[in-house]
């Protein structure tokens, strides 16, 4: 299995945020994206999500050598700012509709509903309104969409952003079990997933002059 994400640029508007950002992540690895407030991180992570089309460059996703490449919606996850569920129908509700949109990739399992809701630490709340929920219980039920269908690439942006110390190493459990399990995982974080061995790319964002020197 591999992410190979071969000179990326990408504009957002009419600037260039970023050029030339290459990597390569192999099954149970993960990249840790740092960097100042606008330097491009959430713009990469979409890119490589296939929510926008980079301006040059390709991100490919291979299950095997050799094979034709997948195009990223079909193999990953993303987890944005936002928790992507509607307020009104239940927890259970939403996840079950994320189940049945997403699927499973590749002959692997996601977990049910109610797993995923204990393994976020919250079973006994999915019959609930989304809506009803506190900020920090709506988080988790957003890190158990991850869960509920098995895709191998994570691609997580800003995932623990205010949530509380026991949120922050649950979610680095099910980084470090989809990690073993071969998945990969991508983060903008500013704060540390607990993610040892992980590589890290600091964007560094640019001035607009200065790359069209370069491109
Ligand atoms: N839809 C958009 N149209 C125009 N410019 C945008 C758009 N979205 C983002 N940008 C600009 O792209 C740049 C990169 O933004 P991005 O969200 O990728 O940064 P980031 O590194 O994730 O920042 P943060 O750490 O604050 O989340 C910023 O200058 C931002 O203003």
């Amino acid at each position: 299995m591999r992410l190979t994400a071969e000179k990326l640029a990408a504009r957002r508007g009419e600037d260039l945020i970023f050029f030339d950002i290459s990597f390569e992540l192999h099954a149970g690895e993960a990249m840790v994206l740092t960097g100042r407030n606008g330097s491009g991180k959430s713009t990469l992570l979409r890119v490589v999500a296939g929510l926008l089309r980079p301006d040059r460059g390709k991100v490919e996703f291979r299950f095997r050598d050799g094979e034709e490449s997948r195009p990223a919606h079909e193999v990953s996850q993303y987890l944005g700012h936002r928790n992507a569920m509607k307020q009104e129908l239940t927890v259970r509700e939403n996840l079950v509709f994320w189940r049945d949109f997403l699927g499973d990739a590749e002959g692997e399992r996601g977990l049910s509903v109610e797993e995923a809701a204990e393994a976020v630490g919250l079973g006994s709340i999915t019959h609930l309104p989304y809506g009803y929920l506190s900020a920090g219980q709506q988080r988790r039920f957003a890190m158990a969409k991850l869960i509920v269908a098995y895709r191998p690439v994570w691609i997580l942006d800003e995932p623990t952003a205010a949530l509380d110390t026991s949120a922050d190493e649950m979610f680095a459990g099910l980084v470090h079990a989809h990690l073993a399990r071969g998945g990969i995982a991508i983060a903008a974080t500013h704060q540390p997933l607990g993610l040892r061995g992980a590589k890290t790319l600091v964007m560094r964002g640019f001035e607009y002059h200065e790359a069209e020197e370069v491109l």
